[in-house]
């Protein structure tokens, strides 16, 4: 059992749980009164009006106030209240993660005594629920960046709140390069009273990346119409926020902080490191659950592996229990879950029962899941990591920033005193960064760029971004992009790829993949290879059952690789979908669903989630005009496609068996879990580069060497 110390003490008073007795009207004023009465004792209602004047005062505010203090929920109320709704205009509140931006609008909704979609909604991708009544509006950063493409001055919100600002996400900031833009664009119109326009662009016929990269900043709106817009405020918020940075970026832009927050949350460190921190969180939840009050435990975990094999470890400990006395609900959230079964934390657990959530750091900021009094740290967590020399983005396990820390304690304590556990010594905490590197400092900006691009951004060197992405990165991105066909010789967005390209929710090599699919005739296949490239992993081999697990997957897997493997999984799906639906109702269907799953040892999570992203994508196809045809079984057009697709990550077999990379000219070796893994044919695609001990690649699929000159001459040819 990790031993525990204590840091600090405050003073508690025990929660209280409703009986769950009373009748519904009763439950309902009663629920209301307690919310009136929460939001009356939530320290940000004493400086309603300060915070008001503030905002009326400043065109840009800088918030930062303790996580719990209300900011979320509370200050769009405020200033709806205070009339910055008039004429119809739109607050503008943006969550880095949907899951917070989903929920916060509920919370908000229901304070306000509204029906979600009315005078509070969400929006998020795929998943709108605002109208034309809709007037405090809560969306994910990304969104709000696709809705510029569209409305280039956002001029129906009248104040846009950046919440969560210290995640530096990449969306995030270039959203408030946006935003800066946006606001200066805005203002010049009114004081000009001369208009601006947006995305125009000096078409400069010739302009090579060279001149690209060398450009001098430049504002994107530009001035040439005669429409006014009506200012545009802006608040940044956080608990954990660098003010500093983001006050200088804004030219000495106003700060203000918020004290105090509405519970207690005692910090306990562990006295040793913890060798195993898996274990550790196993110890310390069942600790918890029989030692301490009632209240359910939120415990952060790295990812969907790690939450699994925790979540099968707590059951099979539950096993164990006397009948009856188990009493424990685990309830798993991460991103690859699909919406509502994500929202499955949020409910209370069974009458008795305790809730474990395990969770991701999508629970991380913003949420407050009802019931959640202890929290268990083990203070790890997977980022993205970029090497622009080898162009090779991973994704790592590192320890938390103190940010993170302060984030994940502030879960705890929300509707009553709350403790979290850090699964390591407190002079370890003393020895973390203090924020997050930037995301953008360490992905490959191929994505923003042509985001950018789309809203008419020439000079990306030039951008304004609060912190720079490194040149060579840049340029990296720039020559994909270029690769791929998406911009032209001087460096615009190609018509129609790479304007296309901007139009699909994707990463540019998969939605490069779905326009070509249209034009070899296999689209029906690739939106299936997209959809199940997106999530973590499709089959789930338990360590106790490998030798079952490799005998199941064979009916599945293909000679060819792992590509059309996934296609037979998914028609497979489709098959036994479509016979079951007709022999049985919904609710069986899910369980067989379920159970033909772990019989063939696929995640039926996973499966669920990919056929989700395949409805969805497939709608964007449609809406696009593409070619909806499937190649049937002969797959030879669709691995021709693969190879014009993904001709970026092509490797040859070297006399030794690994790889190299023709790109890079990294050596890699084929993941053990590709079908792949020990036929080794002599040329290859992949889509993912794994870095532990060696370099692996996953999801794989043979090609014929000739195809890469034949069909992308313009890169192997030239380059190679
Ligand atoms: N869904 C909910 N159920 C119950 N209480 C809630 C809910 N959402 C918010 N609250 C209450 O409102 C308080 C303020 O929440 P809010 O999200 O506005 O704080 P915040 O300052 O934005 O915190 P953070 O920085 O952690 O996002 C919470 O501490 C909690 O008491």
């Amino acid at each position: 059992m990790p031993s525990m110390a204590k840091r600090s003490h405050d003073p508690c008073s025990i929660g209280k749980f409703s009986n769950g007795k009373q009748n519904r009207q009763t439950e309902f004023s009663a629920r209301r009164q307690k919310i009136a009465q929460q939001r009356k004792s939530i320290p940000i209602a004493s400086v309603e009006k300060r915070l008001i004047e503030e905002v009326q005062k400043n065109d840009i505010l800088i918030i930062v106030g303790e996580t719990g203090s209300g900011k979320t929920t509370q200050i769009p109320q405020f200033l709806f209240g205070a009339g910055f709704c008039r004429d119809g205009k739109v607050i503008g509140i943006t969550q880095p993660r949907r899951v917070a931006a989903i929920t916060v609008a509920k919370r908000v909704a229901e304070e306000c005594g509204v029906e979600l979609g009315q005078k509070v909604g969400y929006s998020v991708r795929f998943d709108d629920t605002t109208s034309s009544s809709t007037r405090i509006k809560y969306m994910t950063d990304g969104l709000l960046l696709r809705e510029a493409l569209l409305d280039p001055y956002l001029s129906k919100y009248s104040v846009i709140i950046v919440d969560e600002a210290h995640e530096r996400t990449v969306h995030t900031d270039v959203l408030l390069a946006l935003l800066k833009n946006v606001q200066s664009a805005r203002s010049r119109s009114v004081a000009d009273d001369q208009g601006v326009n947006f995305g125009k662009k000096n078409v400069n016929a010739g302009m090579s990346l060279e001149k690209e990269y060398g450009g001098q900043s430049n504002s994107f709106l530009k001035k040439d119409n005669r429409e006014k817009y009506a200012p545009l405020k802006l608040i940044i918020m956080s608990a954990s926020l660098d003010a500093r940075t983001f006050s200088e970026y804004f030219g000495n832009a106003k700060s203000v902080h918020i004290q105090g927050r509405q519970f207690p949350v005692d910090i306990f460190y562990t006295c040793h490191p913890e060798e195993d921190y898996l274990d550790a969180s196993l110890i310390t939840i069942f600790q918890i659950h029989l030692k301490e009050d009632p209240g359910d435990i939120l415990v952060f975990l790295t990812g969907q592996e790690e939450i699994e094999s925790v979540e099968k470890l707590i059951n099979d400990r539950l096993s164990q229990f006397p009948e009856g006395s188990q009493k424990l609900q685990v309830v798993p959230i991460f991103a690859a879950l699909p919406s509502e079964q994500q929202l499955r934390v949020f409910a209370p657990a069974p009458f008795g029962f305790r809730k474990v959530i395990l969770a991701t750091n999508i629970a991380e900021t913003s949420v407050t899941i009802p019931g959640v009094k202890y929290v268990i740290d083990p203070g790890f967590v997977k980022a993205r990591s970029y090497d622009s020399g080898k162009d090779m983005e991973s994704l790592i396990i590192v320890p938390t920033s103190k940010s993170q820390a302060l984030q994940r304690s502030g879960r705890a304590g929300r509707e009553g005193p709350g403790k979290c556990f850090r699964l390591y010594p407190e002079s370890e905490f003393e020895k973390l960064e203090d924020s997050t590197k930037p995301e953008i400092k360490r992905c490959n900006l191929s994505n923003v760029i042509l985001q950018l691009k789309a809203l008419g951004v020439d000079d990306i060197v030039g951008f304004d971004f609060i912190e720079k992405p490194s040149r060579t990165t840049i340029i990296k991105s720039l020559e994909q992009l270029f690769s791929l066909g998406a911009l032209t010789d001087d460096c615009q967005l190609s018509d129609p790829v790479g304007h296309q390209m901007a139009r699909l929710p994707l990463d540019p090599i998969y939605s490069k993949a779905i326009i070509l699919a249209s034009q070899y005739n296999c689209l029906e296949d690739m939106l299936i290879t997209v959809a199940m490239l997106s999530v973590e992993s499709i089959f789930y081999a338990p360590r106790e059952k490998q030798v079952e697990a490799r005998t199941a997957i064979k009916c599945f897997s293909s000679p060819e690789g792992d590509h059309i493997t996934l296609i037979n999984v998914y028609r497979a799906s489709n098959d036994f979908l479509e016979r079951r639906s007709i022999e049985m109702g919904k609710a069986k269907i899910e369980k067989a669903f379920k159970k033909w799953c772990k019989d063939n040892f696929i995640s039926s999570r996973s499966l669920r989630h990919a056929r989700d992203i395949h409805r969805q994508i497939r709608v964007h196809a449609e809406q696009m005009g593409l070619n909806l045809a499937s190649c049937g079984d002969d797959m030879l057009q669709y691995r021709r496609c693969l190879a014009a697709s993904f001709f970026l990550n092509a490797a040859v077999k070297q006399p030794e068996g690994t790889y190299r990379a023709l790109a890079s000219g990294l050596v890699v070796q084929i993941h053990p879990s590709s079908v792949l893994f020990r036929q080794k044919p002599e040329c290859i695609i992949f889509n993912e580069l794994v870095q532990t001990n060696s370099k692996y690649v996953r999801n794989v699929s043979s090609i014929d060497y000739l195809w890469l000159t034949e069909l992308v001459p313009q890169y192997y040819v030239v380059k190679n």
